[in-house]
């Protein structure tokens, strides 16, 4: 099986009742972390790769890391997404190097920084749309900015949000606006404010429904109980890997992440594409800091990389099992671009407003 539609793996995970973990990789090893976690358990895959990660990387090595892992897992059903385009030009040469779906996230302006209006986010999410499903490939797209319901900020760390403050209207989305973005738009996948931020700190506290408003997921779904719900800022930032990183010497302040058990009940109400990063960069920081502490003579980078693409494999794996990808993977067709492109020309793909 070669490149799947992001539409594909999210209309089989809604008719089976599970959620797709989307994890962000950059480099090797957490290619090869993914794959094999999602070989060991039989998950479908969704890799993405983010703005920063194509940079950091280069566009080739990104292309060709994924197509490498196609190649050497031929049974996955894989897709390759960009994570937070921040304009048509940029989805557009993501589409033109290869991935099967893209994420247009006009909720900012170009500049990642600049909350957008409505009638701008419909009017470059529905460009990508039309330049995107003639090829067959998904599309991704925002509304509602991702923010902390407890200080108003976005959470910078990670290059995409809001600078100062914003209000509640704004971080959380409204589902009266959702339903007619998605019916102005016709994307695939719809991510929504809740009450999550990217990045290591996200809540002061375990979260509760005030700052973590998972009945807005239901409210949403309720009007659109076709469209598949995109839950970012979603890592769950494990206690134990804080406690692991600060014990050999890193300095991580007191945080929590969103609980597994929070998506868990989102997935009943629509959220099928949980976007995770943080989780990754802690699990293998930790394996890092840990062995070189223990082993302060070595210095051959495979001997550290390799405990450190272990703990990224181990994550991935739980959340693959607690999100109910386990043996998803078989039972994917996998149709061709081309076919997809063809589903939506007759217009079989539509979505269905309430
Ligand atoms: O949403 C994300 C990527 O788009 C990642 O979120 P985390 O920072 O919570 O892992
Ligand atoms: O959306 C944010 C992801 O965590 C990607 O982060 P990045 O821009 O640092 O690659
Ligand atoms: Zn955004
Ligand atoms: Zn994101």
């Amino acid at each position: 099986m070669s490149l799947v539609s992001m539409r594909e793996l999210l209309d089989h995970a809604a008719e089976n009742g599970y959620g797709i973990p989307a994890f962000n990789v950059n480099n090797l090893e957490q290619v090869q972390a993914v794959m094999a976690a999602a070989d060991e358990v039989g998950a479908p895959v969704i890799l993405q790769a983010s703005a920063g990660a194509r940079k950091y990387a280069g566009e080739a090595f990104i292309k060709h890391l994924i197509q490498a892992a196609i190649e050497q897992y031929p049974h996955i059903p894989l897709v390759m997404h960009q994570d937070h385009g921040q304009s048509p030009a940029i989805c557009q040469g993501a589409i033109d190097l290869g991935f099967s779906s893209v994420m247009m996230d006009g909720s900012l302006m170009e500049d990642g920084k600049t909350p957008a209006s409505f009638d701008y986010n419909v009017e470059v999410t529905r460009k990508v749309v039309e330049m995107a499903h003639r090829v067959g490939v998904t599309v991704e797209g925002e509304l509602g900015c991702l923010g902390s319901l407890e200080t108003g900020e976005a959470g910078e760390e990670d290059g995409i949000g809001a600078v100062g403050k914003l209000d509640h209207s704004q971080m959380l989305t409204d589902p009266e606006e959702a339903a007619q973005f998605v019916k102005a738009t016709q994307l695939d996948a719809l991510a929504i404010a809740i009450g999550t931020s990217h990045g290591a700190y996200k809540f002061t506290r375990k979260p509760t429904g005030d700052i973590l408003s998972i009945q807005r997921v239901k409210d949403i779904h309720a009007r659109l109980p076709n469209t598949h719900l995109v839950m970012h800022g979603s890592s769950s930032v494990p206690q134990e890997l804080l406690a692991i990183i600060r014990q050999y010497g890193g300095n991580m302040k007191e945080t929590y992440g969103v609980p597994v058990e929070e998506i868990q009940e989102a997935i009943k109400y629509g959220v099928r594409k949980i976007n995770i990063d943080t989780d990754i960069r802690l699990a293998m920081t930790a394996a890092v800091r840990k062995f070189l502490f223990e082993n302060p003579e070595k210095f051959d980078a495979r001997e550290w990389l390799k405990p450190a693409r272990e703990a990224a494999k181990q994550i991935c794996k739980q959340r693959y099992m607690e999100f109910g990808c386990e043996g998803q993977a078989g039972k994917i067709k996998g149709h061709n671009l081309q076919v997809v492109a063809g589903m939506y020309a007759q217009g079989v793909l539509k979505q269905v407003v309430n």
